[in-house]
């Protein structure tokens, strides 16, 4: 069976004191549930304060983005080993931001996806077409090829450890959301991709989670899809309680 999640990525947004006061409204607010699983993604900053707050808690901590390389002479950058050391479970890789506006390319999210897998974390990978794409009806061959050039170098076992997030670039943080239909027929066609890549065994396990603009007011019926296994959300996850109304609608 698959593993319903509802994950939360801050991005570049909560300092310490705001983290603690979101963390303080989410904790003990979550229920512990077979097969459902809530993570919240902070920036670097908070991730060990979130670990320690969060530890009688079901939330899972994971980080936002993660080296390829072991350590050495990378200023600026963040290792799997500092961030195993506080607590970091699950790691977004090829968000459409870190794609976009820091040049990320498939063959470096290949590198940080294998370099996570092999340090034990549990990887959440993004893929989306932008705009331009959808216009011109290139959605499917865009994601196609970001999973095959980032993600599908993984073999059977290590895919274990994966979840993919579709996230349409037009739908973040634009108030527009891919409709259920639209999430649905992506989901299901990265399933098939999936399936003819791999076992039918980790085509039918692997969590796909739909991104963009997912608000209490619509994660239900986005949801409700057969290959919606949860959200990543945005904007919504700075607030406790819309965020908690988006678990809770799952
Ligand atoms: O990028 C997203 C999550 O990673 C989605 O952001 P919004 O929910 O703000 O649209």
């Amino acid at each position: 069976m698959r593993t319903k999640i509802v994950a939360g990525n801050w991005k570049m947004n909560c300092d310490l004191s705001e983290t603690k006061l979101l963390l303080e409204g989410l904790a003990g607010n979550v229920e512990a549930k077979e097969n459902k699983k809530v993570i919240v993604a902070p920036p670097y900053t908070n991730l060990h304060y979130a670990f320690e707050s969060l530890k009688d808690s079901p939330i899972a901590v994971a980080a936002q983005n993660i080296n390829e390389n072991e350590s050495g002479a990378h200023t600026g950058e963040i290792s799997a080993k500092m961030l195993k050391g506080v607590g970091v479970e699950y790691v977004i890789i090829g968000h459409s931001e870190r794609r976009s506006i820091y040049n990320e390319t498939d063959a470096t999210l290949a590198a940080k996806t294998n370099q996570a897998i092999a340090e034990g974390f549990q990887v959440i990978f993004c893929v989306g077409e932008e705009l331009e794409s959808r216009k011109a009806e290139k959605h499917f061959d865009v994601v196609k090829s970001q999973l095959k050039n980032g993600l599908f170098q993984l073999n059977e076992n290590e895919m274990e450890n994966v979840v993919i997030a579709y996230e349409p670039v037009w739908a973040i943080g634009t108030g527009e959301t891919a409709s259920p239909e639209q999430a649905q027929e992506m989901h299901a066609y990265i399933r098939q991709l999936l399936a003819d890549k791999y076992e039918t065994s980790t085509a039918e396990n692997t969590s796909i989670l739909y991104g963009g603009s997912v608000k209490p007011n619509n994660a239900e019926e986005i949801f409700s899809k057969p290959d919606v296994d949860g959200g990543l959300i945005g904007g919504a996850s700075l607030k406790a309680e819309d965020f908690l109304a988006i678990v809770n609608s799952h």
